[in-house]
């Protein structure tokens, strides 16, 4: 189908207007409706109630980073601790790459959770199994047990990875949505950080690896009675699932009770207002579930909201925004110097290979903060177009410099000299170069496309989400497996000459298709997508927004 012959299913609230401002997502009548209606101009920061739970459900994001950063050192901690004999190759690529892959399977079922039984159950059940996983890795004395236990954190950290973010930029203000947003990166730089630390310190006592592993259970049990007790499901979902009043009384504390009142009323009226005309696109198309309940409508309505995300021009749009974002955060090769930077700094004759993989990872969090000061100033759009050429820069040098350097074979790394004089300068080149790569990523890439939840309408958001969230861990799987074969077989220099070339076309596409959202709120994201990509319109309605501020 068509994007046109899609659209009146979706247009239904326009039924109204008269026909010439029907055709035009940013016709006067648009404006000034959004305008007056969710005017945050007023507000000067998040808030207390705002701040605290962001930090609270951000903890999902620290153990995301923790669980995926530790693992290296991990492995290499192991010893014969595990089937009483060393880990082999297979075990090694099986251990790692089974979180991935089963965070790949866990998202797309646990969106359709996340609207059935809510936002909050799911950040819930992911720190149940991160407590279970991390125990049970602690614990094992089989290999067969250290993959059970990983791919339990692999289910929890697919799901985490998704919801939280949605979770965070349900409940924002559309002002601060970015920044609050882009905390939950911080928080998995940030756990990376801490795992990288936490590897390094324990690396060298007998069975440390059994404390690396465990320790990821404290945070995750505290987030959970921390969850359970004082924090709300978001205002959205609870609209969604007909709990206004509970609703109102959440955004009440998210603006300020008594102090922006009228916005409190005027983001109701806008997520019932987008809720309505959902419902009436849906008895448009006379999709099943609408009307009817029990266990058979809720599975056809999950099969319709699928459907819907394909077929309605807006949805389709933000899920292809929305996927290839997440597609070159992974593919653009930052992980692999997350899991290989220690093999990487060993092989080019780096004498403390661990510690200097750890400024890739303290570089990667010091730059998401600069992310999260300007990235609502800036704009999601602006950060990434002036952030990828940094990427791209920092991956040709590396690639240059990797051509004036001899690489021993794996096994000889450990004899590696830095003795002549052009092998102590390329290495410094080749690490000088990583850095500025990691902070172009850590600015742009590394977190902007978490802001995904923000391009979905909420009846298809959590599964939108959920789906770019599958893009990111098969492109993640995709890129733990293949780098050690593509650095064999295109040499260094053409494996980070690719993942420039991978930058290039990541810039290209941003370039061409993806619109500015900063400051918008979620209800208002959809009119941007409605009728194509919309980004000449966005960017010169988010420049009329910086003025106004
Ligand atoms: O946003 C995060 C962050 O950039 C991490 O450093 C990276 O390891 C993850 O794959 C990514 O999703």
């Amino acid at each position: 189908m068509t994007d046109t012959a899609a659209e009146p299913l979706i247009a239904n609230h326009h039924r109204d207007l008269p026909d010439d401002a029907r055709d035009h997502r940013y016709d006067h009548h648009d404006e000034e409706e959004v305008d007056q209606e969710v005017d945050e101009s007023a507000l000067v920061s998040p808030g207390p109630f705002i701040w605290g739970l962001t930090i609270c459900a951000g903890v999902s994001g620290l153990l995301f980073g923790y669980d995926t950063g530790v693992i290296s050192s991990t492995l290499v901690s192991i010893g014969s601790d595990l089937s009483s004999r060393p880990l082999s190759t297979f075990d090694k690529s099986l251990i790692t790459s089974c979180t991935s892959f089963f965070a790949l399977l866990a998202s797309p079922l646990t969106g359709i959770l996340a609207d059935q039984v809510g936002r909050k159950v799911v950040i819930l059940s992911a720190d149940v199994l991160f407590v279970l996983g991390a125990l049970l890795q602690s614990w094992t004395s089989t290999v067969g047990g250290m993959i059970a236990g990983r791919s339990i954190v692999g289910v929890a950290v697919g799901s985490a990875s998704f919801v939280v973010p949605l979770y965070i930029g349900e409940l924002s203000p559309g002002k601060f949505r970015g920044r609050l947003v882009t905390v939950s990166s911080l928080f998995i730089t940030g756990g990376q950080v801490v795992a990288y630390i936490i590897g390094w310190l324990f690396s060298e006592r007998a069975g440390g690896w059994r404390w690396m592993v465990g320790i990821g259970a404290v945070p995750a049990a505290v987030q959970f009675f921390m969850l359970f007790l004082f924090l709300p499901e978001t205002p959205r979902y609870l609209v969604k699932a007909g709990r206004k009043a509970k609703a109102k009384g959440v955004l009440q504390k998210v603006y300020g009770e008594g102090v922006h009142g009228g916005l409190v009323e005027a983001v109701l009226r806008r997520v019932e207002r987008e809720m309505l005309e959902e419902e009436d696109a849906a008895e448009g198309r006379g999709s099943p579930g609408v009307a009817k309940s029990g266990w058979k409508a809720k599975v056809e309505k999950v099969q319709d909201n699928y459907a819907q995300l394909v077929i309605v021009g807006g949805n389709r749009r933000a899920l292809i925004i929305a996927c290839m974002l997440q597609g070159f955060q992974q593919l653009c090769g930052f992980n692999s110097l997350m899991y290989f930077s220690a093999t990487i700094f060993s092989l080019v004759g780096f004498r403390s290979p661990t510690l200097t993989s750890l400024s890739i990872a303290l570089t990667n969090f010091a730059f998401t903060l600069v992310a999260f000061a300007y990235i609502d100033r800036i704009g999601r759009r602006r950060i990434l177009l002036w952030s990828i050429p940094i990427m791209v820069a920092g991956l040709a040098l590396c690639a240059v410099a990797f051509g004036f350097v001899t690489l021993p074979d794996e096994e000889h790394a450990a004899a590696a000299s830095v003795g002549t004089s052009s092998s102590r300068t390329w290495p410094l080149v080749i690490l000088l170069a990583m850095t500025t790569y990691v902070a172009g990523y850590a600015i742009g890439l590394g977190n902007v496309p978490w802001q995904q939840s923000e391009l979905f309408p909420l009846s298809v958001r959590s599964l939108g989400s959920a789906l770019a969230t599958a893009t990111n861990w098969g492109s993640n799987t995709l890129i733990g497996i293949t780098f050690l074969p593509m650095m064999e077989l295109f040499t260094p220099v053409g494996t980070f000459a690719l993942y420039a070339a991978v930058c290039v076309g990541a810039w290209v596409s941003v370039w061409r298709i993806y619109p500015e959202t900063a400051g918008l709120s979620l209800e208002d994201v959809g009119g941007v997508l409605r009728d194509g990509f919309g980004v000449e319109e966005s960017v010169r309605r988010f420049r009329g927004r910086r003025r106004g501020m």
